[in-house]
C-alpha cells in the first residue's frame, strides 16, 4: 500500500501541469508569433457553438468499438478525424472540422509501470485522476483552451500535454466519462456501449492476434483479468447513458458456429432527454412491433433479419428499445428499412442509408452495430443544432452554459 500511495504521490506531481495561460507567450511580437504558429499547427478551431462547447459521452470498454463509432460521428459533422497536426505522433486525440474527441486514457494518473507496481488496473478510478478531467472538460465546455495531458499508449508513459482549444462539439470518450458525477454532469449526451463478452472476445481476437501479435490465450486471460475492475467500475456507468448500443450473439439461431458471426444489436434510448428530440422508432410510435422484412426488398442469407421495436424500462427509466438481429447482404437496400424508421432526424431522404454506404469499410456496416451508431450520429447533430439555436434564441442562456 506504501508503494501505492508513493506512486499516487509521484503520479499527481506529474501531472501538475502549467496551467494554460501560465505557459502562453505573454504579448510581444516573437511569442504571439509563435504561439500563434504553435496553434495552427494543432489544427483546432475555436467554439463557435454560441457560448460554450457542446460534451458528449462515450464509455466502453477497451476493444469495443469506440474509435469506429468516433469515425462515424465525426464524419456526420463534416471532415476526416485526424490526429492534430504537427503533435505528438502518440496522441490519443481526434480533431475533424466541428469535432475533436479526447481520449480519457490520457487522464491515467498511474503510467505502466505504476500499475504494474501497485496492481492497479487502468479501470480502477485509483488509476485516473478526475479532479483534472473534470477541470479540464468544464474550462473547453466554458470556452477555455487547456494543456492535457497524453498517456503514451506505445511506451505506456505519461507524455508532455498538447494543446487543446474548445471546438463545436467535444468528446470525452474511454473508460470512465459518466463515473464521476462532475464530469457526468457537463455532459449534453451520454452513450455507452455495452458489448457482451463473447463479442469482445470476437473482436479482440480479430485486431490483437491480426495486429497486436497477442495470443488467444492472452487476450481471454486478459479479458478475465479487467472484469471484476470492469464490473465494478465501467458497467455501472449504464445506467447514467442517455443512449446505450447493446451487442449479444445472436438469437436466430443456436449453433455456435453461426451464432459467432452474428449480432443481436439493441439501441435504448431515454425518453424525455433535453434537446434530443426522442428516440427513433418503428412503423408506429409506442407499439411494440416484430418486423421480418420481406426478402425481395432486403437481401439477406440465412437465419435472415429481424426487426423490434417497443416501449421498456431501463434502470428504473422509460426507454425506447430498436433492436435488430441479423445482417444485411446488400447496403444499398437499407433504404427499405430506413423507410420505416421515423423520427431519424436526417436532413434527407436516405441520409442513413448514404452515411453507411460511405463507410460500408468500417466495422459493423452490414449489422445493427453501424446502423444505431449511424443514428445515433444523426440525432447528436440534431441535438447539437437544439442547443446552438437555444442559445442564438437566449443569449442569457449561453452565458451560463
Ligand atoms: N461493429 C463492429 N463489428 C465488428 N467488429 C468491430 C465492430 N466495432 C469494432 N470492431 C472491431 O473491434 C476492434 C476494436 O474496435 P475499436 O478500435 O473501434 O475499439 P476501441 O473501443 O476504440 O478500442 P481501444 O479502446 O482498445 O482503442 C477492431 O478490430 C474493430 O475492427
Ligand atoms: O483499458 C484501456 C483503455 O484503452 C487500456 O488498457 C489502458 O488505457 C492502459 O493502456 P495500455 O494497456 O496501453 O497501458
Amino acid at each position: 500500500m506504501a508503494a501505492f500511495a508513493a506512486h499516487m504521490g509521484a503520479a499527481a506531481t506529474s501531472l501538475t501541469w502549467p496551467s494554460t495561460t501560465a505557459i502562453l507567450p505573454s504579448a510581444g511580437g516573437g511569442g504571439r508569433r509563435r504561439w500563434r504558429r504553435w496553434r495552427a499547427a494543432f489544427r483546432v478551431s475555436c467554439s463557435e457553438a454560441g457560448g460554450g462547447t457542446v460534451v458528449i459521452g462515450l464509455a466502453a470498454d477497451s476493444g469495443c468499438g469506440k474509435t469506429t463509432f468516433m469515425r462515424r460521428l465525426t464524419s456526420v459533422f463534416g471532415g476526416e478525424a485526424e490526429p492534430p497536426r504537427g503533435g505528438n505522433p502518440d496522441s490519443n486525440t481526434l480533431v475533424s472540422d466541428a469535432a475533436t474527441v479526447i481520449c480519457l486514457d490520457d487522464y491515467h494518473s498511474l503510467d505502466r509501470t505504476g500499475r504494474k507496481e501497485t496492481g492497479v488496473t487502468a479501470l480502477d478510478p485509483r488509476a485516473n485522476d478526475f479532479d483534472l478531467m473534470y477541470r479540464q472538460v468544464k474550462a473547453i465546455k466554458e470556452g477555455r483552451a487547456v494543456e492535457k495531458p497524453i498517456y503514451n499508449h506505445a511506451t505506456g508513459l505519461l507524455d508532455p500535454p498538447e494543446l487543446i482549444t474548445p471546438p463545436k462539439i467535444l468528446v470525452i470518450e474511454g473508460l470512465h466519462p459518466m463515473y464521476d458525477e462532475r464530469v457526468r454532469d457537463l455532459l449534453d449526451f451520454s452513450i455507452y456501449l455495452d458489448i457482451s463478452n463473447e463479442v469482445k472476445f470476437a473482436w479482440k481476437i480479430q485486431r490483437d492476434m491480426a495486429e497486436r501479435g497477442h495470443s488467444m490465450e492472452s487476450i481471454k486471460a486478459s479479458i478475465e483479468a479487467r472484469k471484476p475492475d470492469f464490473d465494478a467500475y465501467i458497467e455501472p456507468q449504464k445506467q447514467y447513458a442517455d443512449a446505450v448500443i447493446e451487442v449479444l450473439p445472436t438469437r436466430l439461431v443456436s449453433d455456435d458456429e453461426e451464432a459467432g458471426k452474428l449480432q443481436s444489436v439493441k439501441l435504448v434510448v431515454k425518453e424525455g432527454v433535453k434537446h434530443f428530440g426522442g428516440p427513433a422508432y418503428l412503423f408506429d410510435e409506442g407499439s411494440t412491433i416484430s418486423w421480418t422484412p420481406c426478402v425481395r426488398k432486403l437481401s439477406c442469407s440465412y437465419p435472415g433479419i429481424k426487426f423490434a421495436y417497443s416501449p421498456d424500462t431501463y434502470f428504473g427509466r422509460e426507454v425506447s428499445v430498436l433492436e435488430m438481429d441479423g445482417k444485411f447482404d446488400k447496403l444499398d437496400e437499407l433504404i427499405y428499412v430506413e423507410s420505416h424508421l421515423s423520427n431519424l432526424s436526417t436532413k434527407y431522404y436516405g441520409e442513413v442509408t448514404q452515411q453507411m454506404l460511405k463507410h460500408a469499410d468500417f466495422p459493423g456496416s452490414n449489422n445493427g452495430t453501424g446502423l444505431f451508431q449511424t443514428i445515433v450520429g444523426l440525432k447528436i447533430r440534431d441535438l447539437y443544432e437544439q442547443i446552438v439555436n437555444e442559445r442564438a434564441a437566449s443569449p442569457a442562456l449561453a452565458a451560463v452554459a
